[in-house]
């Protein structure tokens, strides 16, 4: 812990020096991409990697899907080391593990078959590596730019439903979950690990619902019982054209953190396996979410905190995120 309050005192002295300087400097994409391409472009920079269409299937969708991005080498060996996991061969500080909810009090349920995420495994090097790799931060930096962090990390194992339901993932938007902003530099890259498809339970996105603001979330009515933390959108409406991202081992959607986004329940007896970090600018700054609809996760986060890792009130939740931030390209200027 004193490492870690060190390094925070670090985090938080910068944070005072830097806070209004990089709200006021912030370049806009719009600024950046203006002389290549007239059209205004607000969510992504011109890197000579996107294609003018798929920058504009962006804007318009909050969503691109890059097929064929991670190999099949990688993706295996992130498998091993997720099994080493839960073998518990390896342990890995500050690495969540959680149960699903239907089998959470179940004494008979062992290794990998009891694991429904892992969260926080950048401190594991292997599954780190996911967030390092070249062909991912390329794509990475047109929507953040060139300095970035990865600021959360999951591998989903997404368990056959028990008949409760509980497998499915509410309808949200990740900005839910993160105090810092602004939005449009912040981007979820997710790899399927295995084919994904309706029936294991793919990712479910309303394509263009990142041109709204962030929503109230909470947890969904559900009979069957919801998983610790999966808020929802309230008042989902269920009449939005939804699309399913099916997906082969190693396909990689991009989206945005306002995107909303879910995935239906899995009618396999098959593990549904992804890997996911969202990334930021490093340019980006911590908000203060109180007052906020944030407020209502922030306290979770804030009491899981407290009961897990022993860390007390003078941790805010931004301090949460600060400590588990690495920087990944450029330069760590703010966050
Ligand atoms: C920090 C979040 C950032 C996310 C940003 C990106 C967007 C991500 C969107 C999401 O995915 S949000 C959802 C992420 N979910 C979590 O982060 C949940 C984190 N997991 C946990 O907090 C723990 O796994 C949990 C506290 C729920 C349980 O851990 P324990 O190691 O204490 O489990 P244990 O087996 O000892 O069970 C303790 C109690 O928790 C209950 N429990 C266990 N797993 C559960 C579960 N999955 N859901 C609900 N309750 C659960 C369990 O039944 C038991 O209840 P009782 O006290 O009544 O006996
Ligand atoms: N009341 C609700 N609030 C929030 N999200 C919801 C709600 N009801 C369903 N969802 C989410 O909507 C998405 C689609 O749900 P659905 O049950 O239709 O699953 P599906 O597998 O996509 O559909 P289908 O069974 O038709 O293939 C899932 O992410 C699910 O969790
Ligand atoms: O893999 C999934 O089911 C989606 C998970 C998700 O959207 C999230 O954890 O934020
Ligand atoms: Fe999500
Ligand atoms: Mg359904």
């Amino acid at each position: 812990m004193s490492r870690a309050a060190d390094r925070l005192k670090v985090v938080l002295n910068h944070l005072d020096r830097s806070h209004g300087a990089v709200r006021a400097s912030f370049t806009s994409a719009q600024n950046v991409s203006y002389h290549h391409h007239p059209q205004a472009f607000q969510y992504t920079f011109d890197t000579d990697l996107l294609t003018p269409e798929q920058r504009i299937a962006y804007e318009k969708d909050g969503f691109i899907l890059i097929r064929n991005l991670v190999s099949d080498e990688d993706i295996d060996q992130f498998r091993k080391e997720f099994e080493r996991i839960c073998k518990r061969e390896v342990k890995v500080p500050g690495l969540l593990v959680m149960r699903d909810v239907s089998i959470a009090k179940s004494e008979f349920v062992e290794g990998e078959k009891a694991v429904t995420k892992l969260q926080d495994f950048q401190e594991d090097p292997e599954l780190f590596r996911y967030c390092t790799l070249p062909q991912i931060l390329k794509y990475v930096k047109c929507f953040t730019g060139p300095n970035i962090m990865a600021m959360h990390t999951m591998l989903i194992n997404k368990p056959p439903d028990t008949g409760k339901k509980t497998s499915r993932h509410p309808m949200h938007q990740d900005l839910h979950y993160f105090p810092f902003r602004p939005a449009d530099r912040i981007v979820c890259s997710w790899t399927a690990m295995e084919k994904v498809h309706r029936e294991n339970g793919c990712l479910v996105v309303l394509p263009g619902s990142h041109h709204g603001t962030l929503q109230e979330h909470d947890y969904p009515e559900w009979e069957g019982g919801i998983n610790k933390m999966y808020h929802g959108v309230r008042n989902y409406n269920p009449d939005h054209p939804r699309v399913h991202l099916e997906m082969e081992k190693g396909d990689t959607v991009f989206f945005h953190p306002l995107l909303i986004h879910g995935s239906g329940m899995n009618q396999t007896k098959g593990f549904r396996k992804a890997i996911s970090c969202h990334y930021a600018s490093s340019d980006c700054y911590y908000i203060d979410v109180k007052g906020t609809t944030q407020e209502n996760i922030s306290n979770e986060v804030k009491e899981l905190a407290a009961k897990k890792y022993g860390v007390d009130d003078t941790i805010s939740f931004q301090d949460t995120w600060a400590l588990r931030g690495r920087l990944v390209q450029g330069e760590r200027t703010s966050m």
